[in-house]
């Protein structure tokens, strides 16, 4: 069993544990200037054409700002499929379609190395982590493979619980509509607190000081990760300094650390005291847990490294989702035509739920399973729990599916997915990416493709995807918002489940979403991850709607 608090554990560990703050701080910054002063400029392949700068410009900053689509689709009629362009200080290859596989594909190509050398944030992965992991450890993928995605169904009560909650809270159902001028915010903290259940367990979504600082290290990292600042060329350097010397975070990870001891311990008593009595322990389902029980497994020394690990976790599960939901809801707002056909789909499937729950009762009663109907209350075939927002539920909205996948589509970024090479990279075509080099993708290649997109690509067709077996998670050279390959986001499952969960619950409660501004609605529609919302959201109670769904609790 897993100490809870441990003195051992690498050397690294111990010395940021104890001397570290001043000797070992100036040490690391004035390694870490010589660094970044003496980084030699990777060579570059001759053959690659680089974009001609418009006159008096010294990047392509501008005219990719000004119109992506525009600047893209002057490249791809210039130079073809592959091009170099000075952008975000840096001077990046762009890949487009035929050649994107194979960037995902290559073990030599990173995202992780991308990000790093943007933002610094490995040092900031490393100084909350006992065992000292960046965030390219394997172990983080398959923390949340392992025990996340197959426990989906049994989190998603929790979920719809935990979400359904902070929307009662803010917004209730109106008679007339409701301005919420951040949405950004309620839904942070509607996915905040199903991210504390999944993550730490029930009481964990209740606690005002986990809840604070799961919100507050992500605020961390959208600052960090912030396209305008990665602009600066000291930006990943400064953070590297922060990280190395102060480690921000680290009072994040003692929040979770105290909420979790007495936690932990109490659970352990309750698993000794079945085994002593000879009866099953039921082990509690959160990620956390999970750890714990295969602490070997993942190589965590103690229950702090797994409140660090959790952390990084939550860098990259929270500020995403809470985005994808907001966003998910000025689509809504920019398209209302499609929210009756939303809440239609959503009665017929739980209408369906309810008939094949209802039939499963008869036959076992039939076969005498029973007596009457009132015995199976309590079991998983509760007539109460006919009308939940189970996961079955949410999977069988096929169209809820399409508007995501769609959404995700249209709003995504022209040119993105830096990747770094970590060595030299061969492509079939021949080109070299050298040692230090770095991509991006030409995601309007992938995801205006009239071959793979279907008609009209540059247009938002909600249902584009129905029947087409294209769900919202399936990653594949024709859908990248969640990278593709051996390093595909592994919370894809969760996070579509939580957008989804928002969506259904949107439409069964408002009949209507408006923008507050209405001329902000293109910015709105094609806004980054990180950019501040530009308008609010007004919302229209629908009063017949609220028993479409209800969560179980
Ligand atoms: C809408 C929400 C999300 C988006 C758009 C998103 C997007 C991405 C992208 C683009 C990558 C890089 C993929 C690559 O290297 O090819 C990634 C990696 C990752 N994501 Fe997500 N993500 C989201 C939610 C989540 C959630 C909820 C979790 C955890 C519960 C998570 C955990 C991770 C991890 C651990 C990796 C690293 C995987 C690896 O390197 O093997 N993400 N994500």
């Amino acid at each position: 069993m897993l100490d809870l608090l441990s003195s051992s554990g690498p050397e690294a560990a111990l010395v940021f544990k104890t001397a570290l703050p001043i000797g070992i701080g100036l040490a690391s910054a004035a390694f870490l200037t010589i660094k970044a002063v003496t980084r030699g400029t990777p060579s570059i392949d001759k053959s690659i054409p680089t974009t001609s700068l418009r006159h008096g410009e010294t990047t392509h900053d501008a005219e990719y700002e000004e119109n992506p689509d525009l600047f893209v689709l002057r490249c791809e009629e210039q130079y073809g499929a592959v091009f170099n362009c000075y952008l975000r200080n840096r001077l990046y290859t762009v890949i487009s379609e035929p050649l994107v596989r194979e960037v995902f594909m290559t073990d030599d190509l990173s995202v992780a190395e991308a990000v790093d050398e943007l933002s610094g944030l490995h040092a900031q992965t490393m100084s909350i982590t006992k065992s000292r992991r960046d965030f390219s450890d394997p172990a983080f993928h398959a923390m949340v493979r392992d025990n996340i995605t197959p426990n989906l169904p049994l989190f998603t009560p929790k979920i719809v619980e935990c979400i359904l909650a902070v929307i009662e809270r803010d917004l209730g159902c109106p008679q007339n509509r409701k301005l919420i001028e951040h949405p950004l915010l309620m839904f942070q903290d509607a996915i905040t607190s199903a991210m504390a259940a999944v993550f730490m367990g029930d009481e964990a979504a209740k606690d005002r000081k986990i809840l604070h600082s799961f919100i507050h290290c992500t605020e961390d990292l959208a600052r960090i990760i912030n396209p305008n600042a990665r602009n600066n060329r000291w930006h990943a350097l400064l953070n590297k300094l922060k990280y190395t010397v102060t480690s921000p975070l680290r009072k994040h990870v003692q929040v979770l650390v105290d909420f979790a001891t007495p936690i932990i311990q109490e659970r352990r008593r309750q698993e000794a005291e079945a085994l002593e009595k000879g009866i099953e322990y039921k082990r509690p389902l959160d990620i956390m847990q999970g750890i714990l029980d295969n602490f070997d497994k993942y190589g965590v020394l103690d229950l702090e490294d797994v409140c660090g690990h959790l952390i990084v976790l939550v860098l990259g599960a929270v500020h995403s989702t809470s985005d994808g939901s907001t966003y998910l809801c000025y689509y809504l707002a920019a398209f209302p035509e499609c929210i009756e056909p939303l809440y239609q789909e959503q009665i017929e499937v739980l209408d369906q739920i309810c008939k094949e729950r209802e039939e499963q009762r008869q036959s076992k009663l039939v076969c005498g399973d029973g007596l009457s109907v009132e015995d199976f209350t309590g079991t998983n075939l509760d007539p109460r729990n006919d009308r939940d927002l189970s996961s079955l539920a949410v999977k069988r909205m096929v169209k809820m599916d399409s508007f995501v996948r769609e959404y995700l589509r249209f709003r995504s970024e022209r040119v993105e997915l830096a990747h770094m090479a970590k060595n030299d990279v061969v492509f079939s075509n021949g080109m070299i990416i050298h040692k230090g080099g770095k991509v991006l993708i030409n995601l309007r290649s992938v995801h205006h493709n009239p071959e793979t997109q279907g008609d009209d690509p540059t247009e938002f067709r909600p249902w584009r995807f129905v029947g087409k077996g294209k769900a919202a998670t399936k990653v594949s050279t024709d859908f990248l918002p969640f990278g593709m390959g051996k390093h595909a986001c592994p919370g894809r499952f969760l996070a579509i489940q939580e957008i989804k969960t928002i969506g259904a619950l949107m439409v069964s409660r408002y009949s209507k979403i408006e923008m507050q501004d209405s001329s902000k609605r293109m910015k709105a529609l094609l806004s980054r991850i990180g950019d501040p919302v530009p308008t609010g959201l007004y919302f229209t109670g629908r009063c017949t709607g609220l028993n479409a769904t209800k969560s179980s609790s």
